[in-house]
């Protein structure tokens, strides 16, 4: 079996609401790095010409754009994190630069995410890849992995068509 990987750093900044740290709950930020793991559906052998799965520009690029674009130095934020409602209030031009999610955006929430959104790039580009598998270090000591149908571990919120994962497109939620 031959898969791609493909790893992109990236800055964020979050808090954690629900839970019961305090540090947590402050704003604060991290240097992180995902990694993902793709595969082909159909791929038997390499041809012994160009001997690719496929090119590694044609597999990356819009997702590194999406690390790039959006994703870097984006501030994650629960969807009812009060700080939404005072970027709508004092700096709505920011507003697209904020990551919400439905609860806290935590490392194991944003690994599906970003493995259900890569999903819709690739499918989108008819690339016959899919991404299997999905690291995100938060922190040198922590790291998530995730394997798996994302939809099945994603909280449900709104209907498919309103969650910026479901679609193949730039967006890190309904403000961008
Ligand atoms: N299960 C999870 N627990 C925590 C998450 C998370 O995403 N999933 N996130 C955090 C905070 O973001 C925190 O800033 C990072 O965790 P922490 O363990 O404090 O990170 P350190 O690198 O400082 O860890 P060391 O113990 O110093 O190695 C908290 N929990």
């Amino acid at each position: 079996m031959l898969e791609l990987v493909f790893t992109r750093r990236f800055a964020m900044a979050h808090r954690l609401i629900h839970g019961s740290s305090e540090i947590c709950a402050t704003p604060h930020g991290h240097n992180e790095e995902v990694k993902v793991y793709l595969k082909s559906q159909n791929f038997k052998a390499l041809d012994g010409k160009m001997n690719v799965v496929v090119p590694f520009q044609q597999a990356k690029t819009t997702w590194h754009r999406f690390i790039d674009q959006s994703v870097d130095h984006a501030f994650q934020l629960a969807e009812n994190d009060p700080l939404v409602e005072w970027f709508k209030q004092h700096e709505p031009k920011r507003l697209p630069r904020l990551l919400i999610t439905p609860g806290d955006p935590t490392t194991e929430l944003l690994a599906c995410l970003f493995m259900s959104k890569l999903n819709c790039f690739l499918s989108a580009e008819q690339s016959g890849l899919y991404c299997h598998q999905i690291e995100i270090m938060e922190t040198p000591t922590n790291t998530v992995r995730f394997m798996g149908n994302p939809s099945e571990f994603i909280p449900n919120c709104r209907p498919s068509d309103q969650c910026w994962w479901n679609r193949a497109d730039m967006s890190i939620s309904e403000f961008s």
